[in-house]
């Protein structure tokens, strides 16, 4: 199969899936992922995620709309797919009593051109372990041997669902930069995960989902970007608020002042900021506390999954456009 001809190495259009029960856990998303792009998906608990990924993998069908991987549907032309992906699902479930380099080894079995079973449990740091058996390996060992067979057949596309969950902080910081060193490599990421600061650190772009829907995407610059910078200080002795320049004249949409402590948002940093300091320079008052900083992912998100939650409950089946269409980017 000539995979290389694909600039979108995932592309999903109008996905639904509806489980047997009638619940649609996944209502209409699109997007696509480049070739050697990291792709994160994100959202709360029951957002879709997992139903969305197995989809992608092929692992079912979808109810309604398409999903193409190097140009195959997933589900209809899996043998033209499988051998060039790789799969880290959230629950692996090795037999308990083999080694991990047994392990390793059966799984190479059934596998093309499969990486020699060491290097496979180097790269995911696993080397020292290969004869100890599974059941006495950690939870994060056992998510770093996950990996290390969804990278045994060396994928062009590879599903990571969760991956650092159980992780330690240090396991966590190595399977990012092995991650990293395989994107660079040119391998597609598809990533799901709780860890906001992962899809800051890692993804180049990113979907937030809520209720199977897409709730924001973008790079991670554009998704905080739509959330307002704050500045956070202590008013001098003596100053009260209104001895401040008019807020609406720094470009701050927002402001509390909780006894001293003021705290300003505003979508302008840069314009605010420096208004507030050239004033305290020209008052000479030093701003005790100052504290400028951009909206984390965390903070987006969580003002996102209120924003889509208020909407949902607003119109249940309407669009959502309030949601997307702030965010400016392509879905
Ligand atoms: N086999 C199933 N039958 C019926 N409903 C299901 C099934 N699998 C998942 N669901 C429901 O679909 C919704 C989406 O589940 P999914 O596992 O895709 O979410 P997720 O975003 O991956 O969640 P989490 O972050 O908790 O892993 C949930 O409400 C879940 O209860």
């Amino acid at each position: 199969m000539n995979t290389n001809g694909h600039k979108d190495v995932i592309e999903v259009t109008d996905l639904r899936r509806v489980y047997g029960g009638g619940f649609e856990a996944v209502r209409g998303i699109t997007f696509s992922v480049d070739r050697g792009e990291l792709f994160a998906l994100l959202g709360t608990n029951g957002a879709g995620k997992t139903s969305t990924v197995e989809l992608l993998e092929g692992l079912a069908p979808p109810t309604a709309g398409r999903v193409r991987v190097l140009g195959h549907d997933p589900y209809e032309e899996r043998a033209a797919v499988r051998p060039h992906i790789g799969v880290m699902l959230q629950e692996g479930g090795f037999p308990s009593e083999l080694t991990v380099a047994e392990t390793v080894r059966m799984w190479a079995g059934c596998t093309s051109g499969a990486r020699p079973v060491e290097e496979a449990l180097e790269i995911v740091g696993l080397g020292k372990r290969s004869g100890v058996r599974v059941k006495q390996l950690s939870g994060g060992e056992k998510r770093r041997l996950d990996l290390a067979l969804a990278l045994l057949g060396r994928p062009e596309v590879l599903f990571l669902d969760e991956p650092t969950t159980g992780l330690d902080a240090e396991g966590r910081q190595g399977t990012w930069e092995l991650v990293r060193e395989l994107r660079d490599a040119g391998t597609t990421v598809l990533l799901t995960t709780h860890y906001l600061e992962e899809a800051e650190d890692l993804a180049d772009r990113l979907a937030i989902l809520h209720e199977g829907r897409i709730a924001a995407t973008g790079t991670p610059e554009e998704v905080t970007a739509s959330q307002p910078s704050r500045i956070v200080f202590d008013l001098p002795d003596g100053y009260f608020l209104g001895d401040l320049p008019p807020l609406a004249e720094l470009g701050v949409t927002d402001h509390e002042a909780v006894g001293r402590t003021v705290r300003l948002r505003t979508h302008e940093l840069q314009r605010t900021a420096t208004r507030l300091l050239v004033w305290a320079e020209r008052a000479r008052v030093e701003l005790g506390g100052l504290d400028i900083r951009s909206a984390s992912l965390e903070e987006a998100f969580l003002q996102i999954a209120r924003e889509a939650s208020g909407a949902t409950k607003a119109a249940p089946e309407g669009p959502r456009s309030g949601a997307t269409a702030r965010k400016g980017a392509a879905v």
